[in-house]
């Protein structure tokens, strides 16, 4: 099915949105590329399914929840698997990345300033080393990529919040302790399919 009109609408970072932008164009599907400010979000707000950002709006119909978006553009731009077990094994590591983002966000969103230092302290040692270890060991078990060995929808999942996860989880030194996980990175932002879209976005730190 062709679609008339398509826009993608997130804050002007990456982390959950910067999937569902590189999809977009790795499809080369044309679009509005929407970024809201703090300062304009309350009035969007009410305007999207859950109350929150990313949105992706096809021809007036509004979708929200990133990875199921990110998992459907996959499925029509030929980046899914090719069996429901491949399916299957891409959904669970893409979980799993999902929990380390879901785990560091529980420390970063944390207002009490002495609990999120205590926290981070405690996962820094007993909880992100052996999550990024096994997630290392994972794409290294699938030539640099996050599942099934090629590329899927799950690489632009965890390149697009690459950033922001490095940021949340305050591991400067992440590209090389855990190298494996850079080349995922690389992987998708070398893509040919992506070079216009990157060269026109707002460059963002995470
Ligand atoms: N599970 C949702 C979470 C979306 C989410 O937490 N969005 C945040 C931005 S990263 C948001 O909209 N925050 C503003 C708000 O909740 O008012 C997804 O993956 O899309």
């Amino acid at each position: 099915m062709s679609w008339n009109k398509v826009s993608f609408t997130y804050f002007n970072v990456k982390a959950l949105g910067e999937s569902g932008r590189l999809l977009l164009a790795y499809g080369g599907q044309e679009f509005e590329d929407k970024r809201f400010t703090s300062e304009t979000w309350p009035e969007i707000k009410p305007t999207t399914p859950f109350g929150q950002a990313p949105v992706l709006e096809i021809d007036g119909k509004k979708y929200a929840q990133s990875l199921a978006i990110a998992r459907y553009l996959g499925r029509k731009y030929g980046l899914a698997g090719a069996t429901p077990e491949e399916d299957l094994e891409i959904d669970m590591y893409n979980d799993f990345v999902n929990d380390i983002r879901a785990k560091a966000a529980s420390v970063q969103y944390e207002s009490d300033e002495v609990l999120k230092e205590k926290k981070h302290e405690d996962f820094s040692k007993n909880v992100y080393p052996a999550m990024l270890s096994k997630l290392n060991e994972i794409v290294g078990q699938n030539n640099g990529h996050i599942a099934v060995g090629k590329l899927t929808w799950a690489d632009f999942v965890f390149a697009g919040m690459y950033d922001y996860l490095k940021m949340m989880l305050r591991i400067p030194d992440l590209d090389t302790k855990y190298p494996n996980l850079k080349k995922v990175v690389d992987n998708v932002y070398s893509l040919p399919q992506l070079k216009a879209y990157l060269a026109a976005a707002p460059k963002c730190d995470f």
